[in-house]
């Protein structure tokens, strides 16, 4: 199943997206949506406004102006975990597990955000909170054997390598179900052979579990490899949409790269 192949209605969408910082402003009238089944990457040099979007989609920031619409809602300014519950997921750039919990436990927990049973009902209901943490539990290992990660499952989160945690912050991202699983980075500290691995997850992520994906990355050689689609910012404005190929080609995104004084990872 490709991206192509699929409904293409848009799960999230933003209209004119605006945000300043102290009259900065990092995004300026930005219009972009990721539709179903869709890889869609964004990048753009250090600074033009990629980790603002992913706030702004996520509801840890609000915007100066525009909206943000999930499946057609208007979903502006709302808090991250009613965003969450309608399935937006993300990771971040600095990996944020539990350092001093088990990584089956730190996929627990995520699933007992997102759907447990809360402290009183468990309190009341012992049978129904332990049948509960059992399936979870369950699920959990489920998706560490899919990340070939099921005989990691009792150590500590701290113990495992970059490479091992960001495996283990993908599999408790699809553990939650997401309808959009936004990635921030996931390449950053890998070693090639990881790279490659992340590759390959992320393929499967969308071909197999039919989670759309926004990937925001510097490592070029993920971002041609899965995206169907690549958003490219500069200075907070988007200066190029379309297929990976094609953009990288783009007189502006080159300019954006390469222009005096600037830094690039591409
Ligand atoms: N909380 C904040 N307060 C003030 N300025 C901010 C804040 N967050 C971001 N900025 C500024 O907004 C602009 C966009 O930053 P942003 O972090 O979104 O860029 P980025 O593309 O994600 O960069 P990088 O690739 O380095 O992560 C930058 O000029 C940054 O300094």
């Amino acid at each position: 199943m490709t991206g192509e192949q699929k409904n293409i209605a848009p799960i999230i969408r933003a209209e004119a997206l605006t945000k300043n910082f102290q009259g900065m402003v990092a995004l300026n009238a930005f219009d972009f949506s990721v539709n179903e089944g869709e890889i869609v990457g964004l990048i753009g040099p250090n600074g033009s406004g990629k980790s603002t979007v992913v706030n702004l989609l996520t509801g840890v920031l609000a915007p100066t102006s525009g909206r943000v619409l999930i499946d057609g809602k208007d979903f502006t300014g709302a808090a991250p975990h009613v965003v969450a519950r309608h399935g937006v997921v993300r990771t971040f750039q600095m990996i944020r597990l539990f350092p001093s919990l088990t990584v089956e436990r730190n996929i627990v927990l995520a699933l007992q955000e997102q759907s447990g049973p809360g402290y009183m009902s468990s309190f009341l209901n012992r049978r129904n909170a332990m049948a509960w943490h059992e399936k979870a539990a369950c699920k959990a290992r489920d998706m560490l054997a899919l990340f070939e990660m099921e005989k990691h499952a009792h150590k500590l989160a701290t113990d495992l390598s970059i490479g091992q945690q960001r495996m283990v912050e993908l599999a408790r991202g699809l553990a939650t179900n997401p309808r959009i699983f936004i990635l921030d980075e996931p390449a950053a500290g890998l070693s090639p052979i990881n790279v490659d691995r992340l590759i390959e997850m992320i393929r499967r992520m969308r071909d197999e579990f039919g989670v759309t994906i926004l990937l925001v990355e510097h490592v070029m050689r993920v971002v041609q490899a899965v995206c169907d689609r690549v958003v490219v910012l500069d200075y907070g404005q988007k200066v190029a949409d379309g297929k990976p190929d094609v953009v990288v080609q783009d007189p502006k995104v080159i300019e954006a790269y390469i222009g005096l004084g600037r830094s690039s990872h591409a």
